[in-house]
């Protein structure tokens, strides 16, 4: 593939060059031909004098008109569209005329996108709760909003929109946007604050909402919408934790949209209006921590955002951070400590099995020149980062220090687009002229950053409830089940997020002694786990009946797999089946026939994890 452009390896785009400051959206939402159709105005700023094209990133889209809009004539423009790079797209040139000044130019684009877009998935009536309405919704990062608009598409770049959506009129269109105006089958909506391409949403459906607090919503499809506000309803406190840590929140709303079962991510920080999987829905708010990173994502990620996704970590990591933060204020140290400690097997996990052909996918700051995003993305930017903050908080003299710190670096860089040597500049200035000057030659950045497996050095967490799920693991991992019937420690009581990390230590063990269908069952009575709603325990326990090999409840695991398509939980599923020769077969033909209802990112990646491409 090759390094695409010197600010972004994703990207034909030439921010260096000229970068988009509003893009106004305007679009008719076909849901019979599962298209959008309309126009994109891009008002740009051009950076260098005789600029002589446009760059922009495509994929699939077919742009019918090019035009230069100045001083009130409209100059049609020469464009042409290069051949696909796998996971990439193409390049949309537009040809400027010569003599092109710096300064502002406006060129507006006409176009539809494919009714196969990556980055937009469309339902029918019978795939929604409601069987009624059809469905659309986006999903745009990585790099999938070349797929929804001729952009940018790049982090680097930041710019304001306007949208005007003409949708079904009995439907509700929500965007990442505030809604400016609403009229039957057509709604107006703004985003004021300078936003990346991958934060641009969109979703169409037969939508209800609950309030959650002040300026803050939960939408979902009615028969879910009661449960959903009741799952999510510490959102407000959530909301004033993450302020009170992070700076002012300036996005003025803060909804969630629990979307369809299809949706690949536990969750999206798009702004003003977080998309959240419906397996976050436990019934008991047990999940809802994943709203407190989407919160978090407001200032780090949506405030400050990475440069190019080889710096990811930049989002990701902080968020995580602040997330366990949030978490820690609201149920103590303790439930922090174990969260990160938690949050280490899942890493393990993902080390040992994902990344192990791919090690190099294991370093905190990673080289995307030829691997897509998609390909890239793993639990490492999230809990390596995570990990390394942490570490740097304890170095430095912990919360009370590290805390106005992270304010200090969220205001330094709010707006902006960095790489991970603008966070070593923003340490290194906030401490030099401390009484910490000493601390910041002790950290070994080549170490955390260029190094290839887990963090290279584990912080000091606390350990008691960690303690518990690790002594849990070694017993039903050491003992036969006769054992273990008579052992009153399995009895003992544990929260569900020790049972929760208590299984996925029990997947990380290398032998489990007696793993049988007995040893499942009593797995299964001894913690409730066949009536558990949870997803987390329903994906953790599929594993292991996996790992056991019981053939005769592979349609109950295949029927997890398509229960939900986010993939953080099919993606193990059918890795574990492709190292299962009595089950592969079944497991490829049950992922041929539901492969059309999930979005192309996870489909094209289930395809490798299967062994199919
Ligand atoms: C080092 C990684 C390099 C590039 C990856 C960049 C982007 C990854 C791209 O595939 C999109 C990611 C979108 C993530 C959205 C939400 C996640 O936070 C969800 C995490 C998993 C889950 O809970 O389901
Ligand atoms: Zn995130």
């Amino acid at each position: 593939m090759g390094r695409l452009g010197v600010v972004d390896p994703s990207s034909y785009s030439q921010p260096d060059l000229i970068t988009t400051e509003h893009s106004a959206l305007n679009w008719k939402v076909d849901f019979g031909a599962t298209k959008i159709q309309g126009s994109v105005l891009h008002r740009f700023k051009v950076l260098t004098a005789n600029l002589d094209k446009i760059l922009l990133d495509v994929r699939d889209i077919n742009v019918t008109n090019a035009t230069l809009l100045a001083g009130g004539s409209e100059l049609p423009i020469n464009f042409f569209i290069s051949d696909a790079v796998d996971d990439i797209g193409q390049k949309l040139t537009l040809e400027l005329p010569s003599g092109t000044a710096k300064g502002s130019l406006t060129v507006r684009i006409d176009y539809e996108t494919s009714s196969s877009a990556s980055g937009l998935q469309w339902l029918n009536p019978a795939q929604t709760l409601g069987k009624e309405h059809p469905y659309m919704f986006s999903q745009c990062q990585a790099i999938h909003a070349r797929s929804v608009i001729p952009c940018q598409d790049t982090p680097a770049v930041k710019f304001t929109y306007d949208a005007t959506v003409e949708h079904p009129s009995e439907l509700t269109a929500l965007m990442s946007a505030l809604i400016d105006k609403k009229e039957p089958g057509k709604t107006l909506f703004k985003q004021e604050v300078p936003i990346p391409a991958y934060l641009v949403a969109i979703a169409i459906g037969k939508l209800v909402s609950r309030p959650l607090g002040e300026n803050s919503s939960v939408w979902a499809e009615e028969a879910i919408v009661d449960a959903c506000a009741e799952e999510f309803s510490e959102t407000a406190t959530m909301l004033k934790t993450a302020s009170e840590l992070c700076g002012p929140y300036v996005w003025k709303q803060y909804d969630l949209l629990v979307m369809p079962p299809s949706f690949p991510y536990g969750g999206m920080e798009n702004p003003c209006l977080t998309f959240v999987t419906p397996t976050l829905l436990a019934g008991d708010k047990s999940l809802a921590d994943v709203v407190a990173h989407e919160i978090a994502h407001s200032w780090t990620g949506n405030l400050v955002t990475n440069k190019n996704f080889e710096h990811f970590w930049l989002n990701e990591g902080f968020t995580v951070f602040v997330e366990s933060k949030i978490v820690g204020r609201m149920q103590g140290a303790k439930e922090l400590d174990f969260k990160m400690l938690s949050n280490l097997t899942d890493l393990q996990e993902c080390i040992r099995t994902q990344l192990n052909k791919t090690p190099e996918l294991t370093k905190l700051v990673v080289d995307l020149s030829s691997c897509g995003p998609d390909d890239a993305f793993s639990s490492v930017p999230y809990i390596k980062g995570s990990t390394f903050l942490r570490y740097l908080e304890d170095l430095f003299g912990g919360p009370t220090v590290f805390e106005p710190f992270l304010r200090d670096y969220l205001k330094k860089y709010a707006y902006k687009s960095i790489e991970t040597k603008d966070f070593q500049s923003a340490l290194y200035d906030y401490f030099i002229d401390t009484d910490k000057k000493d601390k910041l030659s002790v950290v070994d950045w080549d170490l955390w950053l260029k190094t290839e497996g887990m963090p290279p050095v584990i912080p000091k967490f606390d350990e008691s409830l960690a303690n518990v799920t690790k002594e849990l693991a070694t017993l039903w991992s050491s003992k036969s089940v006769a054992d273990l019937a008579g052992n009153a420690e399995i009895k003992k009581t544990i929260s569900i997020h020790q049972l929760i990390d208590f299984l996925g230590k029990l997947i990380e063990c290398k032998d489990i002694v007696d793993l049988t269908e007995s040893k499942i069952n009593l797995l299964e009575s001894t913690y409730n786990l066949k009536s558990s709603k949870n997803a987390e325990i329903r994906f953790r326990l599929n594993r292991l009946i996996i790992r056991a090999g019981l053939i005769k409840r592979l349609d109950e695991v295949l029927e997890f797999a398509n229960s939900n398509f986010r993939m953080k939980f099919c993606r193990p599923i059918y890795r574990d089946l492709a190292g299962w020769p009595e089950a592969k077969p079944a497991a490829i033909r049950n992922f041929l026939s539901v492969k059309d209802q999930m979005m192309a990112v996870c489909s094209h990646t289930v395809e490798k994890d299967l062994g199919l491409k």
